[in-house]
């Protein structure tokens, strides 16, 4: 049952999530009249005016480049509620100034987040209520199992909408089009066809003041238990019959479920190390474990890698590899999956060039694909060429692609209960691996490409 959200309650909206991407996402949604008539309140426990919230409303809307009446409307009619929503008094206050049927956006510390759902399953919330909330959820399976019970208990699986923003960038969900809408692809997106796939998020941004979460998430929870996962999912699930919540997030579970390290050896199939001082356009970093907040003896890694293998009929014996890292020269974002050689190049050809390989960047959007052709000069000597189609970035991004299924409640881009309890399986063998000091915690120069000799595809050249 679809039920249309009049009140979106952003819970910690005093915070960097807010500022930075939800509201710009939200002035997105609004200039793209999807979000018509919405009411917006602002909720945290410093004493702001409704002025105040309202000129912060004003400028991350700016930001987003979002223009026009509706999001004129929204910023001026905004409210500020002050308020500790983890007590129940002061849940109720905010409950009573909701006017129609509200979606709470917890825009809050993890920890905080399980208290406000726990108050709320005490006081009850209004009917056809929508719960979204950021990751991390939960800190292992067994938090997150029992925070899904705790949820359970306040509103019904397609009314909670656990977030993830990669779920809304626009190749990411591109990948869905290529992959169903284009028999060629679908034909050989299989281990007959397929070498390896590799996904990549390499960022050039170091911790940038984030030590209070970072330093107790890592980058394999911070990224690859999160989204990589998720990426993973829609690259190797089975094709849904339709793109509803039901059978879309079906497959991606199924799919999941047959997720686990390569070989079942968290240890062969795991690398992990963290930056030392550098430079990054002309930005000098301290190490890692200097930084502001750090505590080293977590021991707490800024890259990891984690190869894994989907044990099923398609995928059996291929080899996924997932990487994230921060503080890296390149920003090197991308999906590469490597095409298994030609059994026999007819005899007169010459110059093997390398395998296929399809690449599909994540911003700028762009798909490329490397196939082998006859030479220029010499038709008989082989070229490798790229074709290459930049994408447009989407109408929203991915924070309003996130938001409008929120306030349509529609969670078909939100992930569902049993997803998330998978991803902490698949990475826990691989953590307990790394508390025990199986795997080495490896350094690297911030502003290098990392430690050598690392397994995922290198960077096109
Ligand atoms: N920032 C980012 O880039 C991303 C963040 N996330 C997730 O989003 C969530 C929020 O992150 P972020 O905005 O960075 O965190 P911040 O610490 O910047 O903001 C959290 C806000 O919650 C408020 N708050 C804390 N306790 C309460 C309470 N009891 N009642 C009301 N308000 C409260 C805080 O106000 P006060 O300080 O006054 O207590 C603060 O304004 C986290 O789960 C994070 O993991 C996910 C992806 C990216
Ligand atoms: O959730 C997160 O994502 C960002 C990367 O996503 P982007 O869309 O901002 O590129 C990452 O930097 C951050 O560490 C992580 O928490």
């Amino acid at each position: 049952m679809t039920v249309k959200i009049d009140v979106l309650v952003v819970l910690g909206a005093g915070g960097d999530l807010t500022s930075r991407l939800l509201l710009p996402g939200l002035g997105q949604l609004l200039a793209s009249g999807q979000a018509d008539g919405l009411t917006l309140i602002g909720v945290g426990q410093d004493a702001l005016s409704d002025d105040e919230w309202r000129e912060r409303v004003t400028r991350s809307f700016e930001s987003g480049a979002a223009e026009g009446a509706e999001p004129s409307r929204v910023a001026a009619q905004t409210a500020w509620l002050t308020a500790d929503v983890t007590d129940a008094e002061g849940l109720r206050s905010v409950i009573a100034a909701v006017d129609g049927t509200p979606a709470f956006y917890f825009a809050l510390p993890p920890a905080v987040a399980v208290a406000v759902v726990k108050t709320m399953a005490e006081i009850g919330v209004p009917e056809g209520t929508v719960l979204a909330l950021e990751k991390p959820f939960g800190t292992d399976l067994a938090s997150a199992q029992a925070f899904n019970a705790l949820l359970a208990r306040v509103v019904p699986e397609n009314s909670v909408h656990r977030v993830d923003h990669f779920l809304g960038k626009s190749t990411v969900l591109n990948l869905i089009g290529l992959r169903f809408a284009n028999r060629f692809f679908e034909q050989s997106w299989n281990r007959d066809a397929i070498e390896r796939v590799d996904i990549v998020f390499d960022e050039n941004l170091a911790l940038e003041g984030r030590a209070g979460y970072y330093d107790h998430a890592g980058a394999l929870v911070d990224m690859i238990q999160s989204h990589l996962l998720q990426v993973l999912a829609l690259v190797a699930m089975e094709p849904p019959s339709t793109l509803d919540p039901d059978d879309l997030r079906g497959s991606i579970a199924q799919v999941l479920r047959a997720v686990r390290p390569q070989d079942d050896d968290p240890r062969r199939s795991s690398r992990r190390a963290r930056y030392t001082p550098g430079t990054i356009g002309g930005r000098r970093l301290p190490s890692y474990a200097d930084e502001k907040g750090v505590d080293p003896e977590n021991g707490t890694e800024t890259l990891a890698e984690m190869t894994v293998t989907v044990d099923n009929w398609r995928w059996a014996g291929v080899p996924f590899t997932l990487r994230s890292g921060k503080a890296l020269a390149d920003r090197r974002k991308e999906i590469v999956v490597t095409f298994r050689e030609v059994p026999h190049l007819p005899e007169g050809l010459s110059g093997r060039v390398g395998p296929s390989r399809l690449r599909l960047v994540l911003g700028p959007d762009r798909i490329e694909f490397d196939v082998a052709m006859n030479g220029e000069d010499d038709p008989f000597q082989l070229d490798q060429v790229t074709l290459s189609a930049e994408f447009g970035a989407g109408r929203l991004g991915p924070y309003g692609e996130v938001l409008s299924g929120i306030l349509s409640s529609d969670p078909t881009l939100s992930l569902r209960a049993d997803v998330v309890e998978q991803c902490w399986r698949i990475v826990e063998p691989v953590l307990a691996v790394w508390r025990n000091g199986d795997v080495p915690l490896e350094e690297y120069p911030a502003g290098s490409a990392g430690p050598a000799a690392w397994s995922a595809v290198p960077p096109k050249a």
